[in-house]
């Protein structure tokens, strides 16, 4: 059965007006890796926006979980291309952030306050930021931040993570480190992921299926299934069977444009 369904979406955020996306058809099991890439304006960031309920269909239906999406969903955690850490904050507050937020969490804070800070500092240390918690967003580097951000996504334990292009602001390098650590992360305890992004290389390392989307109004033109072993390491990206894939996709891509 699938976690994240979507049943023939449309979108139009004016009534009325031009549609963001159209005829959208997804089926996503729980615990899948998903990327969805495609060209700019395609409706990536409105595929997000419908899963988490933050958007009501114009047509068509979402369902999470067995159920219909009526409103924001608690079961989501997101981070985006900006780490968006609140900078009067330190490291470790900016992380439980969600849990003064989110019922249960938000009742249970106040009693279990030490219980949830060693748990916010066990994903910071799992994520490489042992010893930054006490510090403030300010001194930390953009790599760090990001990592920050998605401890802030997955501490109230979301069964769906969604992502927006969480590393495109960062360099190559500090990019591939937090393929790394996202990819640990997941495997450790696999969550389903909806990761948005301009990057092929980064669809293929990470998905088990990937979604090329079309020019606006934003269609599903391919899923691509994945199916490199894992757990993958940085080295299969200099493979041929990883160049397939990402070539594969990048056709798909580059036909709306001709
Ligand atoms: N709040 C909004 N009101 C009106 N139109 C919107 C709104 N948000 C997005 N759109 C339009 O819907 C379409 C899809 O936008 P969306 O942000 O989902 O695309 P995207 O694929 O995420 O873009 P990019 O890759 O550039 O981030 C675009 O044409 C955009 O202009």
């Amino acid at each position: 059965m699938s976690f994240v369904r979507f049943e023939n979406v449309d979108l139009a955020y004016a009534p009325g007006g031009a549609l963001a996306v159209q005829g959208l058809n997804l089926d996503i099991a729980e615990g899948e890796f998903v990327a969805v890439v495609g060209p700019s304006g395609c409706g990536k960031s409105t595929l997000m926006k419908l899963a988490s309920g933050l958007r009501p269909p114009s047509n068509g239906y979402v369902f999470v979980d067995g159920r219909e999406v009526g409103g924001p969903l608690k079961i989501v955690g997101m981070a985006f291309q900006a780490a968006n850490l609140l900078p009067w904050r330190s490291t470790l507050d900016n992380v439980m952030l969600p849990l003064e937020i989110v019922e249960p969490h938000r009742g249970l804070l106040r009693k279990q306050r030490a219980e949830y800070e060693a748990q916010a500092r066990a994903l910071l240390a799992r994520v490489g930021l042992d010893g930054y918690a006490d510090k403030h967003p300010w001194e930390l580097s953009g790599g760090m931040q990001q990592r920050a951000s998605i401890c802030r996504a997955l501490i109230h334990q979301p069964r769906l993570l969604m992502l927006d292009e969480p590393f495109g602001a960062l360099d190559a390098f500090t990019r591939e480190e937090l393929w790394c650590m996202l990819r640990d992360l997941w495997q450790e305890k696999p969550f389903t992921v909806i990761l948005v992004t301009h990057d092929l290389r980064e669809a293929v390392f990470l998905a088990d299926t990937v979604y090329v989307m079309s020019a606006r109004p934003g269609r599903v033109l391919l899923r691509h299934p994945i199916d490199l072993p894992r757990p993958r390491d940085l080295d299969l990206t200099y493979t041929d069977a990883f160049a397939q894939h990402v070539h594969a996709l990048r056709e798909h891509i580059g036909q709306p444009r001709h």
